[in-house]
């Protein structure tokens, strides 16, 4: 298969680039390079640019005939999206029209989406599955909602095929240590503890004991990169091979929670083992974390045989943990 993989050189872009390569598939990526970075786009031909440039879209799908789109360009930051929503929908929704409609102009059928968590909003209960309520309470989640429903039409206006996964916590990092997260501004939970504890951040901040859980603090599904990247490929295949057609949508989790104070014990283990320690400190709720967000992803492991390899977080910390270390003079 050629696949065109936008946003390839991001975090979890890059780790679908190395595996589509690695099952034998040629790749293409499109990437600006505004978040992802050179380094991690080592897999694949690179192609600068981005989806608001619809004459370079034209030029790439004029070049080369893609079995399938992988879209992971996204702006992302929820708290960014509540100041800044036209960031969010120029970004998420304006420029995936621009490549979808260049797919349909191209007689490309199939479209493989990043959708997320976020477009659930307040959980009304858990664990999540697809039949939940989708009522996102920030423009983030709004903006990867409008993307869903517009696939929804232009399956039924157009034909074309495709299939939203929707992430929960996306964590880890390449299991052979090539790729991992690099996010500037960081804001997720595991690489910000393993930055405090390699010494390149001071510490880290608990947001909230006073959530109604266990130990008080929020509880999230923390999903392998490779587990999400699997789902990626079996999405893809399950359109080309024909097996299934329409604008399908998928949770991806494990189903399993864990609180942000278990993550802070599983690091501390971890790091433990180099003889790293980190210093936690307390903060108070950040606004608009729910307090709990668990996914049902029967769907995705019953339609695609799915089947994540990484349900133990102590492995996920420990492929992170062994990305975090090349900052590290060990
Ligand atoms: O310094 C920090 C950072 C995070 N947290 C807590 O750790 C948990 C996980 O936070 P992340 O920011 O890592 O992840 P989120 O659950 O907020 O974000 C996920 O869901 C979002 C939508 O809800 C977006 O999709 C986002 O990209 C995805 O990682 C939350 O309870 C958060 O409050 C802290 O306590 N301290």
């Amino acid at each position: 298969m050629l696949v065109l993989v936008v946003g390839g050189a991001g975090y979890i872009g890059s780790h679908m680039v190395k595996q589509l390569v690695c099952a034998g598939h040629s790749v293409v990526v499109l990437d600006n390079l505004s978040t992802g970075f050179r380094d991690q786009a080592r897999y694949g031909e690179l192609v600068e640019g981005d989806l608001a440039d619809t004459a370079l879209l034209e030029q790439l799908f004029n070049k080369y005939s893609f079995d399938g789109v992988m879209h992971f360009a996204a702006a992302s930051l929820v708290g960014e999206s509540m100041q800044d929503p036209s960031k969010y929908y120029r970004n998420n929704v304006v420029n995936t029209l621009n490549l979808l409609d260049v797919m349909v102009r191209h007689g490309v059928k199939n479209f493989i989406f990043s959708s997320t968590a976020a477009t659930f909003g307040e959980p009304e209960y858990v664990p999540i599955d697809e039949a939940h309520p989708q009522q996102p309470i920030n423009p983030y989640g709004a903006s990867k909602l409008m993307v869903e429903r517009i696939l929804q039409d232009y399956h039924n206006a157009y034909g074309l095929n495709s299939v939203c996964l929707r992430y929960f916590n996306a964590c880890g990092a390449d299991p052979e240590g090539e790729l991992g997260e690099c996010h500037d501004p960081e804001t997720h939970l595991i690489p910000l503890i393993l930055q405090a504890a390699s010494g390149r951040r001071e510490s880290i901040t608990v947001f909230g004991r006073d959530y109604p859980t266990n130990d008080g603090t929020c509880i999230r599904d923390y999903i392998h990169i490779e587990d999400l990247c699997s789902a990626h490929l079996l999405a893809l295949r399950t359109l080309t091979d024909g097996v299934q057609q329409g604008a399908l949508a998928f949770n991806l989790g494990n189903g399993q929670g864990y609180s942000v104070q278990q993550v802070i014990e599983t690091v501390e283990a971890v790091v433990a083992e180099d003889g790293c320690s980190l210093t936690v400190k307390e903060g108070s709720r950040r606004a608009g974390d729910p307090a709990v967000l668990v996914a049902d992803a029967t769907l995705a492991r019953e339609t695609l045989n799915w089947q994540p390899c990484y349900a133990d977080l102590k492995t996920i910390v420990e492929h992170a943990w062994a990305w975090e270390k090349r900052f590290l003079n060990f």
